[in-house]
């Protein structure tokens, strides 16, 4: 046996020799708040009951299979009895400041309730035949809590408790479950499962880092919506952004940017992947000099970009400019694979086409600018814009936002108007009334005003000027102001829509 004592137990060597035995192991008893007996294959611990003020315990690498003698250590607060063979769970009378156990390596199969076990903050309980977690709900310190290498198959009976570190490892778990409660859970160890999918981690604001390493995760509803191909460790991090470690890695910066970029890209990442494709194209297709292309650096290719969200009035602004000041103005179209609505005309309002003609365009590098909306393609072609620079005239296009980020990284410089509705209800209204859409267009539609503003609002100088429509816009004196606004500036816009 193997004794370490506190420094209030280093005198009594000296005074050895002053005290009878039996009243040196008396007092002995009465003081020593540590005792470790370590790897002595002993079975009975039961001497240690006159051990009544231990606080430390320590027996692992024994053979003991009872526990009663810790009943009569109402100090103890750490208590380590792994590598033993112990069957019972928590098998003594409970210390009242208990707060570090390790049971690991024992023999123990089903948890009690340890509703007197308040104060307990450190539970290791790997390596046992565990086959359920239960008993834990009134441990309302429980911080700590490993379960690795049990026979374990469901998440459970951790509600609401403080954990902070988790480790179920080496377990049958199969479904990740439960833990949503675990607020301020931030090390999570489910390695060594069957766990299939990523959902279930959701809402852990905390979680810093999760270890996910050798489950079966393929495929994950949660992100099911978004993602189209297999998520691997950039799904995880996707998922959980504040993750600072995955599988035992550091998670870095950039792995963060990835998964970003590839699960949920911000519009300019979006725009820069077409527009990279697109002149990836256009190069491969022997080079011309354009009509667009003017002498002078100074003076670029007027151009006028009306945007706003679905149905705002743009299109019909478009083509009412062009119809009044059509001596400056020629409405460039674009492509749609969208059928025509009642009363458009191909080749005025939109180039139908079929998806298939869309996709040749795309490799045949006809198109500036492409964006996928409520299903069907929309692209400006570079030809749309030349047809209009032949006649020396400035072209006018509309289009949603995606357009207007992909356009910023070519070499065009149109002025962009942003249209806005004012009123979410009467625009809501407004597209009903139109009978063209679904309900969840109409929605998305309406859900995209607030994108629109704010882009408006966090970027200044974004769009050259905003037109908030609530009330018909269309009056000649706005096509006017407009156009005026874009022939005095020389480029500049100095629209005022203060007067409108
Ligand atoms: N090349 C393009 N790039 C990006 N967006 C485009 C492009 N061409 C059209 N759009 C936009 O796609 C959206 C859907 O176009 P569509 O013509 O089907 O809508 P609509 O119901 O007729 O409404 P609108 O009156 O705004 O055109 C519109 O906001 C339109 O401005």
């Amino acid at each position: 046996m193997r004794r370490r004592v506190s420094n209030k137990a280093v005198y009594f060597p000296f005074v050895l020799h002053f005290f009878p035995r039996f009243v040196f192991y008396d007092m002995w008893n009465s003081i020593s708040e540590y005792v470790s007996i370590q790897g002595r294959n002993l079975n009975n611990v039961s001497i240690l009951c006159n051990y009544v003020h231990l606080q430390k315990l320590e027996l692992p690498y024994n053979k003991i299979k009872d526990l009663s003698c810790v009943s009569h250590m109402p100090y103890l607060i750490i208590l380590d009895a792994s590598h033993n063979q112990l069957t019972d769970f928590f098998g003594f009378q409970p210390p009242k400041n208990l707060k570090e156990v390790n049971f690991s390596h024992n023999q123990m199969s089903v948890m009690t309730h340890l509703s007197a076990y308040s104060s307990l903050s450190k539970l290791n309980l790997d390596y046992n035949c565990f086959s359920e977690i239960g008993g834990l709900l009134h441990c309302a310190s429980l911080t700590h809590l490993s379960l690795a290498h049990n026979k374990i198959s469901c998440i459970s009976g951790l509600d609401k408790l403080p954990i902070k570190d988790l480790c179920l490892r080496g377990n049958q778990i199969e479904k990740i479950e439960n833990v949503e409660t675990l607020r301020t859970l931030q090390v999570l160890d489910l390695s060594l499962n069957r766990i299939t999918s990523l959902s279930g981690l959701q809402n852990l604001h905390l979680l810093g880092s999760i270890n996910l390493e050798s489950n079966l995760v393929r495929h994950s509803p949660f992100l099911n919506v978004l993602l189209s191909c297999q998520p691997g460790e950039l799904a995880v991090i996707f998922l959980l952004q504040h993750l600072t470690g995955l599988d035992q890695e550091k998670v870095t910066v950039e792995e963060k940017v990835s998964a970003v970029n590839k699960y949920d890209p911000p519009l300019e990442v979006v725009a820069a992947r077409e527009h990279m494709s697109h002149m990836v194209y256009q190069l491969m297709q022997p080079q011309v000099i354009y009509d667009s292309t003017l002498p002078s650096l100074d003076s670029p290719y007027p151009m006028l970009v009306l945007t706003g969200p679905q149905a705002c009035g743009k299109r019909e602004l478009a083509h009412k400019l062009c119809r009044e000041f059509n001596d400056f103005f020629a409405y460039g179209t674009c492509h749609t694979t969208r059928g025509p609505y009642f009363g458009e005309e191909d080749g005025s309002d939109y180039h139908f086409v079929t998806e298939e003609d869309f996709q040749n365009m795309i490799h045949m590098g006809k198109f500036l600018q492409t964006m996928q909306y409520a299903g069907h393609w929309y692209g400006l072609s570079r030809e749309a814009i030349e047809d209009v620079a032949r006649e020396g005239l400035a072209c006018c296009v509309h289009m949603e936002l995606e357009g207007v980020f992909s356009l910023k990284n070519s070499h065009f410089e149109p002025r962009y108007i942003l249209m806005i509705p004012t009123d979410k209800e009467q625009y809501g209204r407004r597209l009903r009334t139109r009978a063209l859409y679904t309900r969840t267009q109409i929605d998305t539609a309406v859900a995209r005003v607030d994108t629109y503003a704010l882009i408006n609002r966090e970027r200044p100088g974004f769009f050259d000027n905003v037109i908030p429509c609530g009330t018909p816009l269309l009056s000649s004196y706005a096509s006017w102001l407009m156009f005026w606004s874009l022939l005095n500036a020389g480029g500049a816009f100095t629209l005022l829509v203060a007067y409108w």
